[in-house]
């Protein structure tokens, strides 16, 4: 693989809950994402995948092993110097979109940049619009824009600091199929264009396909990866897990 690793979790442990309601999330994690790859998170309900997602972005911590995180262990860092690898080194596009419904989609994708003290440059911020093909709805409120068009917003406002890392969580799941597919091709097309480092969770067979690599969870352990996914070959390994969990 080559690439250097953005992201890394080794033996990594996380329960949740004490004594007989305690549960393990995370039963030793390693695993590795590389720059400029595009990765999906695939797993049954309840196996861990938004635990996973979650420790590795640094908005939750292991109890045990440790997170590399851009470089930086999460676990040492101060509240202040987090909420700044946060806002500076890591994007998130969610399955809700979160974009703010009173301000314009140019507004919500210039956001990241004022909290950061930044001035937004006019110039940067319409590439990124444009790289998601939304230039053209760019002083329109979410409210009117379509669900697709809404994830595409949210997608220029996690790249617009240009992220080392882009997490996103079933960015896909209030989409119906063809739009879902539109704003899968995007991300591929910014891994391939941009170098972008894109970690997805996804339940969805179709949805891991458009990845480099599906990794499967069971039980808070991985079980299994795939290079070069098809939809066909996850959908058929996610039923063996959901048979016979491992
Ligand atoms: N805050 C919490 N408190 C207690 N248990 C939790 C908490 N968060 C997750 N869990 C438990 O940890 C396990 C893993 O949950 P997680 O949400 O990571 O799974 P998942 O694979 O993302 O599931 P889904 O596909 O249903 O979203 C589950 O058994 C879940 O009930």
């Amino acid at each position: 693989m080559g690439g250097r690793a953005v992201v890394s979790l080794s033996a990594a442990y996380r329960k949740y809950g004490s004594g007989e309601n305690q549960v393990t999330a995370l039963a030793g994690v390693d695993l590795s994402f590389f720059s400029g790859t595009f990765t999906a998170i695939m797993g049954p309900s309840g196996s861990g995948k938004s635990t996973l997602l979650q420790c590795a972005a640094g908005l939750d911590r292991v109890d045990s092993g440790q997170v590399l995180l851009a470089g930086t262990d999460p676990a040492r860092m101060s509240e202040t110097a987090l909420t700044v690898l946060r806002r500076e080194k890591i994007g998130f596009v969610f399955q809700q979109f979160n974009l703010l419904p009173s301000l314009t989609a140019r507004q919500n994708v210039e956001l990241p940049l004022r909290l950061a003290g930044r001035s937004p440059r006019r110039d940067d911020v319409d590439q990124v619009l444009k790289d998601v093909g939304i230039r053209d709805r760019a002083g329109h409120l979410p409210s009117e824009l379509s669900g697709g068009q809404q994830q595409r917003v949210a997608i220029a406002r996690a790249l617009v600091t240009r992220p080392e890392v882009l997490f996103a969580d079933e960015p896909t799941g209030a989409l119906d199929s063809k739009t879902s597919r539109d704003v899968l091709s995007l991300m591929r097309r910014i891994v391939a264009e941009r170098g972008q480092t894109i970690i997805m969770v996804t339940h969805d067979p179709v949805a891991a396909s458009y990845a480099g690599r599906a990794v499967f969870l069971a039980d808070g352990r991985i079980v299994d990866e795939i290079d070069r996914p098809t939809a066909e070959g996850v959908a058929a390994r996610m039923a063996r897990l959901e048979v016979t969990p491992c």
